[in-house]
């Protein structure tokens, strides 16, 4: 039985956060607000991401889904008009401290968005391009590190003989599998994937599924998507967001065959009224 439909308590959501143990998360976001210019898009947010697990954020357009995800990387540091309150700690460190390396959080916490933007160079220099902004490797090595990006990517024996082709040759869902391979090759901690599959046929979206499923057993995986089944599927964890507040979180499993409000099944289900 769904409880009264409001908001829940500062204390509830408390409850909720405190569920993953504090030894098991990788994002902490405590009290997060974030307006562009005199609007706000996430109010008061508090929620903790677990390490080596796929969370999903869902919500209605406009909830604050890719506001959030971009916050955890500083993604909004590029925009003047954006003012943030609150905290977002990664691995115990405030990632807004002065001491942090903005471009060392974006290598630590990589970043894949809805329409696949393989560079325009090779599928070979496309995974290299991270690699060679970091020391230098001798070319062997980098070698070793493309093959595992791809292969970790589900990717290799579709291009192994074609490495110096054009990336832009390549199908959608294939140039989507060479942009995580991109973002794996710099080893990150965490990758942030914004509506992934949302350009891709359902062959290449379960492909991309399988594949986020595989690379939880070392990373730490955030999901945005509009596709119900899809968050289902993959994810451990589920955040439902509404007008920029955080409605309810918690396992996959139980949010959605057992919400505790009426508008999170409401929204699950596609109930309107
Ligand atoms: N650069 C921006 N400047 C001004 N307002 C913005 C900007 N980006 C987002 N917003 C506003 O902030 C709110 C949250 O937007 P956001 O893109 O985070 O939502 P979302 O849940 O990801 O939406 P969708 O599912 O449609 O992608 C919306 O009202 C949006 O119009």
């Amino acid at each position: 039985m769904l409880m009264a439909d409001a908001s829940p308590t500062p204390a509830t959501l408390h409850e909720i956060v405190r569920d993953i143990p504090s030894t098991d998360r990788c994002f902490e976001i405590e009290d997060l607000t974030i307006a562009y210019g005199d609007k706000t898009a996430l109010s008061g947010l508090s929620l903790h991401v677990p390490r080596h697990r796929v969370t999903a954020f869902i919500g209605p357009s406009g909830c604050g889904k890719s506001t959030l995800l971009r916050a955890f990387n500083r993604l909004h540091d590029l925009n003047e008009d954006v003012a943030r309150q609150g905290r977002i700690v990664l691995e115990g460190q405030e990632i807004h401290a002065p001491e942090v390396d903005v471009a060392d959080l974006r290598r630590r916490v990589g970043m894949v968005f809805q329409t696949p933007n393989p560079f325009p160079m090779s599928i070979y220099e496309n995974v290299a391009f991270g690699l060679r902004l970091q020391a230098a490797l001798p070319k062997r090595r980098r070698d070793e590190v493309i093959e595992w990006a791809l292969e970790s990517a589900a990717l290799w024996d579709e291009v192994k003989h074609r490495l110096h082709e054009s990336a832009l040759l390549l199908s959608g869902g294939q140039q989507q599998r060479l942009v995580i391979a991109r973002t794996l090759a710099v080893q990150p901690e965490v990758v942030l994937l914004d509506e992934p599959a949302s350009a891709l046929d359902p062959i290449s979206t379960l492909k991309i599924e399988e594949l986020i499923r595989n690379l939880k057993s070392h990373l730490t995986l955030v999901l945005v998507t509009h596709n119900m089944q899809q968050a289902a599927r993959v994810s451990d964890y589920t955040a439902f967001l509404e007008e920029g507040e955080l409605i309810e979180y918690g396992a996959t499993d139980t949010v959605f065959t057992n919400p505790r409000l009426a508008r999170t099944e409401n929204y699950i289900t596609g109930r309107t009224d």
